[in-house]
């Protein structure tokens, strides 16, 4: 079996915070990321699909072809944005932590990339350079 992984940066702005709770205790549970006038991170997005090289192209799938539909169905909608006030992803209440991120966008990817001929593996997201997330979708790491 091949992996293939396309890298794409976006920037957003948010917060971790609980609304129902006070600030000291949002503070107390989420640190500076509780900040009441938001926080920013360049992420670094990794997605891997997997496969078998077609035999006369050689590709798993094409990575330009990756690349467009991780921008539209993701970096078009997150980047520059307010991920708690701009998006509807974390309208439910959810905090947009690296690992709700990597669920959220392996949703709004897996059905694009089978459409186009392959499978979604792994979608890894750096918040900075020492936090990152995987997710390997609902069944876990296959
Ligand atoms: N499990 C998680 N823990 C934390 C997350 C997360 O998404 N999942 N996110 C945060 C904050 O968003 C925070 O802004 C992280 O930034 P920072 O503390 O600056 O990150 P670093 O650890 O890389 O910086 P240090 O200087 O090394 O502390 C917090 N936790």
């Amino acid at each position: 079996m091949h992996y293939l992984t396309r890298r794409e940066t976006f920037n957003a702005a948010h917060k971790l915070a609980v609304e129902e709770w006070p600030d000291d205790r949002n503070k107390e549970v989420f640190g500076k990321c509780a900040n009441r006038n938001w926080h920013g991170h360049n992420y670094d997005l990794r997605v891997t699909v997997c496969g078998e090289p077609d035999p006369i192209t050689g590709f798993v799938m094409d990575a330009k072809v990756l690349s467009g539909i991780v921008k539209a169905e993701v970096v078009d909608q997150l980047d520059h944005s307010n991920l708690n006030l701009d998006i509807d992803w974390f309208k439910d209440g959810r905090q947009p932590t690296t690992e709700n991120l990597t669920s959220e966008i392996w949703k709004h990817l897996e059905e694009k990339i089978a459409a186009a001929g392959s499978r979604l593996y792994r979608v890894r997201l750096y918040e900075t350079e020492n936090i990152y997330a995987d997710y390997y979708g609902p069944a876990g790491r296959p």
